[in-house]
């Protein structure tokens, strides 16, 4: 594919930002065009038999309060198109090995395949084939029932009700963010750690927490090599060793998730109890295998099986839907034409919504390590800003804290803000849900409209010297995102892979691999060669003065 700025549209666009992009005022837009909510809102509708809405959930979209006219969507629209959007949709869909710095697919959407539709890669049928989706999926049934009813006994014979969850980056951010967003779903009776840091604090705070007798370890990690995995794998393993006296059995106490079956065995897990896929699952997009065992654990198979379903009705509005109609194609192309024609270089995220607080940062694994990339695919450096800084909190706590810069800031933040129209929780009477909701319709409209100094002015009683610290310029943008009931393992699911194809679309319109991770690489490496240098003589040899002298330095205060 062509490198994004050779195509017409592009050009097109610049020109479009000279003359209508750097001039939209959205609250004018508004007044003149009554319309406009209907004509930049799309929907999906969950159907009922899925989702927590008995008649089915709606999921809105409104896209109107972005810096765009018709026009503007239609040349983005133009832009996808020209940079085979679809093309490499389709391609992903068909198994072909898009992630072509590996030489992989990248088919976790057959993770999620609930219809069962054939799905192969490399001519082979990833469903139905031996140890293949169906097959795990089972497996994950059979065993999750088993350890919440009890019928899988620790090694004296107990009930298991803790669960440690080792693992980093896609195989901890997905179970993490997916179990503290479906808590209202989850056992009362478990208690869940998750376990990512290399840190031995994070270890050993959870092991104080937990009785060897009753404690389940699920080491996740596709590769079974990350040096913090199996480093706190192994302190888990001697830990529950020791504490049993040598009489636990590791077959009852410790599964893997992995497609790494030899690593797995000489870690001295039985690869019966090994729970595996396929290396055309990124870690990023692992939550949905595997590695979502602990999600399979604390909500029971049903709720995990919407949550797949949620998903899978997202990927299919994704393949099916027009571009102009394609929720998260329209969510990519508003990124693209923020970061590329406006300069904007973040995105934030805040879901006005307690139980999504991990949700920010699982995003920033998927959309910084998917597009956090300069090189495009014949090999040469970008000459445009690819990937987004990607950041959020819960809102309302981020409106007190962060909103300060976003409101009145010099930078432009597009901002996507979630909320679910039931609450799990409507205390008193459901004043705290009106309140949420109150906020997040007023932040994004006042973000829009801004206050100008006539209106400060007006409000009287104010000094004219503080007039413009308390003006607001407004015109910034917002998506804001309704889920039409209670945020359930569906609905989760669907927004899930809303960002996901999201990503996908930049990375397509970029013409950069969104798949690989080279960049985490070469930390991991010096790292290696550090660690080693910390138990020899001296401080360390080829390193610049500044790593040199903190090396030396942290020896002597550490009396290493
Ligand atoms: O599941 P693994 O193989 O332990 O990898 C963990 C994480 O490490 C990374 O490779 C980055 O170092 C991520 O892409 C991945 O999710």
């Amino acid at each position: 594919m062509a490198p994004a700025n050779s195509l017409s549209a592009w050009s097109d666009l610049q020109a479009h930002h000279e003359s209508v992009g750097k001039t939209i005022v959205l609250k004018d837009a508004f007044k003149s065009d009554p319309k406009r909510f209907d004509k930049f809102t799309r929907k999906v509708t969950l159907p009922a038999d899925i989702s927590s809405g008995s008649n089915g959930t709606d999921i809105i979209f409104d896209f109107s309060k972005n810096l765009i006219t018709e026009e503007t969507l239609d040349k983005l629209v133009k832009l996808a198109e020209e940079a085979g959007v679809e093309k490499k949709r389709d391609a992903m869909f068909a198994g072909e090995k898009i992630n072509f710095t590996e030489g992989r697919a990248v088919y976790h959407p057959a993770l999620r395949n609930v219809t069962n539709q054939p799905m192969k890669v490399d001519g082979v049928d990833v469903m139905n084939t031996k140890g293949g989706v169906n097959e795990v999926l089972e497996h994950m049934r059979v065993f999750s029932e088993q350890v919440r009813s009890g019928e899988w006994k620790g090694y004296t014979g107990k009930k298991l009700t803790t669960i440690i969850n080792i693992g980093i980056g896609g195989s901890d951010l997905g179970p993490v963010m997916v179990t503290e967003a479906l808590k209202h779903y989850g056992a009362k009776d478990l208690t869940l750690h998750f376990v990512s840091n290399i840190d031995g604090t994070h270890i050993a705070e959870a092991l104080a927490d937990s009785d060897p007798e009753t404690t389940l370890f699920l080491i996740a990690s596709k590769t079974f090599t990350t040096a913090e995995t199996t480093t706190n794998a192994n302190t888990a393993k001697t830990w529950f060793l020791e504490k049993t006296g040598g009489k636990g059995d590791i077959a009852k106490h410790f599964v893997a998730l992995s497609t790494n079956e030899s690593e797995v065995t000489k870690f001295g897990i039985d690869p019966a109890n090994m729970f595996g896929f396929e290396s055309w699952v990124g870690g990023r997009y692992s939550v949905w295998s595997a590695i979502g065992l602990s999600v399979v654990l604390y909500v029971g198979f049903d709720n995990f099986h919407k949550f797949l379903a949620g998903a899978h009705a997202m990927d299919q509005h994704f393949q099916k839907a027009p571009l102009k109609e394609n929720i998260p194609v329209i969510g990519g192309l508003l990124s693209v034409w923020y970061s590329n024609f406006y300069g904007a270089q973040t995105h934030l995220v805040a879901p006005f919504d307690q139980y999504l607080h991990r949700f920010p940062a699982y995003l920033q694994q998927l959309s910084m390590e998917s597009n956090g990339k300069t090189i495009t695919s014949d090999g040469t450096p970008a000459k445009y800003t690819t990937g987004p800084v990607v950041f959020g909190e819960p809102c309302t706590n981020a409106q007190h804290s962060f909103f300060q810069l976003v409101h009145q800031g010099t930078k432009l933040i597009p901002s996507d803000f979630i909320l679910a129209a039931k609450s799990h929780n409507p205390v008193s009477n459901n004043l705290h849900q009106k309140m949420l909701a109150s906020n997040y319709l007023a932040q994004a409209e006042a973000l829009m409209v801004g206050k100008t100094a006539e209106e400060v002015r007006a409000e009287g009683n104010v000094p004219e010297e503080l007039v413009p610290h308390k003006v607001f310029m407004g015109n910034r943008p917002t998506t804001s995102i309704l889920v039409g009931g209670l945020i359930g393992p569906a609905e989760l699911g669907a927004l899930i892979v809303y960002y996901e194809h999201l990503t996908f679309t930049e990375g397509a319109v970029w013409d950069i691999n969104s798949f690989d991770q080279w960049g985490v690489e070469l930390g991991k490496v010096l790292a290696k060669k550090i660690l080693k240098e910390i138990d020899e003589e001296g401080a360390g040899s080829g390193h610049d003065s500044s790593t040199g002298g903190l090396l030396g330095a942290f020896k002597a205060y550490g009396g290493f």
